[in-house]
């Protein structure tokens, strides 16, 4: 366990984000083979409700291949993925995700594209409070085309939490976006999961920004969990400080290591 200053958790809730509760994710001897190529061997795992975790590993290591069992958008060879002990397959509205692309539909307002996360038709007053939250109250009759991206993200970010999801399974959602445009989107993020309690789950291949958002960090490889660091957060925000490089260094050194 290690303990740094980051981001305060004692932030006024909006009301979009109230009562919220996180899921709870458990693997179990979860398995995934392609053909002979065996990625994930018996992996156990368990998120805890409003838990923010990030998976980091080499590239080619099965962190996506994770991802999409915990999302329900593939089903384990062997063993079982459950969020709020169901199969992630059946998560329905307790569930969203959030790509590398924002895959908006570009003949919809931006409205229009946050209103489709909501399953229960429309809802005028939900997808403003969505918009307001991720800081884009004035862009909400803009096409996407008019939007820079990570605008679009933000967009994306807002569809995801309008239905208030008990997990966000996010997929290097930040991976496209330039270097100052990520810290923003990380501070919304991290904003967002404080104020929310939704449990978030990330793959990532920045180590830093996983050490900035997350409550614990997973190395994976060799179809497994390679180790594990707890961050626990006190206090106010103090990116780039000593203790952050170090957690950052020891997560670097576990990565090479495999
Ligand atoms: N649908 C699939 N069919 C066959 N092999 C697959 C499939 N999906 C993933 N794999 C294989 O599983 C292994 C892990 O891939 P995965 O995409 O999960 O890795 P990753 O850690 O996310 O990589 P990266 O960091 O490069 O995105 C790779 O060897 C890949 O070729």
């Amino acid at each position: 366990m290690q303990a740094v200053n980051l981001l305060p958790r004692d932030i006024e809730v909006p009301p979009m984000l109230r009562g919220n509760q996180g899921a709870s994710v458990r693997l179990s001897g979860v398995s995934r083979s392609f053909d002979a190529n065996r990625v994930l061997a018996g992996l156990d795992l368990h998120v805890r409700p409003g838990e923010f975790l990030s998976i980091v590993g080499k590239s080619g290591c099965g962190k996506s291949t994770l991802l999409r069992l915990i999302a329900g958008l593939d089903k384990p060879t062997t063993g079982t993925v459950t969020v709020d002990g169901k199969p992630a397959t059946q998560a329905g509205d307790r569930l969203r995700i959030m790509f590398q692309e924002p895959r908006l539909l570009p003949w919809a307002s931006v409205a229009d594209n946050v209103a489709i996360g909501l399953r229960n038709g429309p809802d005028p007053d939900a997808v403003a409070e969505a918009l307001e939250l991720v800081q884009l109250p004035d862009k909400a009759s803009f096409w996407p085309a008019q939007l820079s991206g990570g605008q679009r993200q933000r967009v994306a970010l807002a569809r995801a939490l309008v239905s208030h999801p008990g997990l966000l399974v996010l997929d290097e959602p930040l991976g496209a976006l330039d270097a100052l445009t990520r810290l923003t989107m990380q501070n919304l993020i991290r904003d967002m999961h404080a104020k929310a309690g939704f449990t978030a789950i990330l793959v990532t291949h920045d180590v830093a920004e996983a050490v900035a958002l997350s409550d614990r960090v997973i190395v994976l490889g060799q179809g497994g969990i390679l180790s594990q660091t707890e961050i626990l957060r006190v206090g106010p925000v103090t990116r780039g400080s000593a203790e952050l490089a170090a957690i950052e260094g020891e997560i670097l050194d576990a990565i090479f290591a495999a």
